[in-house]
């Protein structure tokens, strides 16, 4: 790993910004074996309070198990060169690597005259398996065709703009971004405190562009940890490919050493689109009707004509008027289309107040999914639901944003180190 220089650095936050909560004095924070641990000891910790490794082959927050909470952020680089953001990405691993062992940004004892390097809402809580999951849009290689950083030549084939769907509202406002954190975690306040540190160590690199929380049941409210519902009551993540099967797993998720280019060896890409569902509209239907929707029955989760959840699909079979019992625009026959389309979905239901222009709660859905090609993976299961999924009457899709995200670092290394090689 380059080291970076003090000027460098000074360069990068200016004298208000990091410089300052430096203190002016040395880039303690930055190395691993001066840790300032606001953790209490392991002993005592639930499953749901542990440390989720950050480096590794892969990021965490992809295959790893889904946490409770997500706070997702979209940042837009003002940086000029390409260093600047080189650094930034390197200030950002040591501080996720950091975060996720439960630490904070870095230590502030003994210096009561400068602002605290950590804003402080973690001292003292458990690391709540937080997972920070880093991804580069393309507009980070090119911004209006301009080559920005000088990277434009390294931009991945399959990470461009997805196309425009039928049916679709999108608002700038929930848009894009040249750099995506996904933080998850086991408390609503780690994951929020994370995107807060990094978006405060950023300054002068990079600024928020949008950010979404999200939730879904806890492990606690369900120990079982079953399959979380959506806000249209309906449990969803049941035919998802199975994360534990490394096979799978880089069939569907992770970019293969063949498909190039090199650098996202071990990456994944990740889309993301901001759902809104008419709940209003959702809560005076039928339970027929919601459940023809899905073509899966609302309790058990199983496909209809099926008795369990983990049922296969039977898209073939039909009752004794010879209609199918899953019907032609039921969400799960288009999204299954004829199966060779596989994604990982990762994804959770917000709520953000009342839209304003309905005054209607703002309610939905922040659908993620991961997979090897947007272009082969999601696009095509996109364009066949947007055409016909009888679920296009109570949801409106209102954000979209595309993302590499990066494969892992290696401990001493970087996110985004084999891109700037
Ligand atoms: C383009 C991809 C998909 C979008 C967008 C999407 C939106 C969306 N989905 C639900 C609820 C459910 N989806 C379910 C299954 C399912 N959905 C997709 C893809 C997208 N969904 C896939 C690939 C699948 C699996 C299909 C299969 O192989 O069987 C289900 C059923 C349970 C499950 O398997 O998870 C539900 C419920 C909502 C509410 C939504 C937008 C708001
Ligand atoms: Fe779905």
């Amino acid at each position: 790993m380059r080291k970076i220089s003090r000027r460098e650095l000074l360069r990068l936050t200016g004298a208000g910004g990091l410089g300052m909560l430096l203190g002016g004095g040395t880039l303690k924070w930055l190395s691993p074996s001066n840790v300032s641990t606001s953790a209490p000891a392991a002993s005592g910790m639930s499953a749901t309070g542990q440390a989720v490794p950050f480096y590794g082959k892969h990021q965490s927050g992809i295959v790893t198990p889904a946490q409770d909470f997500l706070y997702f952020a979209a940042f837009d680089l003002i940086a000029t060169d390409r260093d600047e953001v080189r650094i930034l990405l390197q200030k950002w691993s040591a501080i996720a690597a950091r975060l996720q062992r439960g630490e904070t940004v870095g230590d502030d004892e003994g210096k009561p005259l400068v602002p605290p390097v950590d804003t402080g809402e973690t001292i003292g809580l458990h690391p709540m398996s937080l997972s920070l999951t880093f991804g580069v849009g393309p507009s980070f290689f090119r911004q209006k065709g301009v080559n920005r950083f000088g990277l434009a030549d390294r931009q991945p084939e399959v990470l461009s703009e997805l196309p425009p769907f039928p049916g679709d509202n999108l608002k700038e406002e929930w848009c894009g971004g040249d750099i995506c954190v996904q933080a998850c975690a086991n408390d609503p306040q780690v994951a929020f405190h994370a995107i807060r540190n990094l978006a405060r160590v950023a300054r002068g690199a990079a600024v928020l562009r949008w950010t979404q929380a999200g939730f879904q049941r806890t492990s606690t409210a369900d120990a079982a940890k079953g399959t979380p519902r959506n806000l249209l009551g309906f449990k969803d993540g049941t035919a998802n490919p199975d994360t534990t099967d490394n096979e799978q797993m880089n069939q569907v998720v992770w970019v293969q050493p063949d498909e190039g280019p090199d650098w996202m060896v071990n990456g994944s890409y990740m889309v993301v689109r901001r759902i809104q569902m008419r709940i209003e509209v959702w809560d005076r239907t039928t339970l027929q009707e919601e459940e023809n929707t899905f073509g899966r029955h609302r309790e058990s989760g199983a496909p209809l004509g099926k008795q369990n959840e983990f049922d296969p699909l039977d898209l073939e079979r039909k009752n004794e008027r010879g209609e199918l019992i899953i019907p032609e625009n039921a969400h799960v026959r288009l999204a299954f289309g004829d199966g060779t389309e596989k994604i990982l979905r990762r994804s959770y239901s917000y709520t953000n107040g009342i839209d304003l222009d309905t005054g209607h709660l703002d309610a939905g859905l922040l659908f993620i999914c991961f997979q090897r090609d947007p272009l082969k993976q999601f696009v095509p299961i996109q364009q066949r639901l947007a055409k016909q999924d009888a679920l296009n009457e109570y949801i409106v899709h209102v954000g979209s944003a595309v993302f590499a995200c990066l494969p892992g670092a290696q401990e001493g290394g970087y996110l985004g180190e084999t891109l700037f090689a």
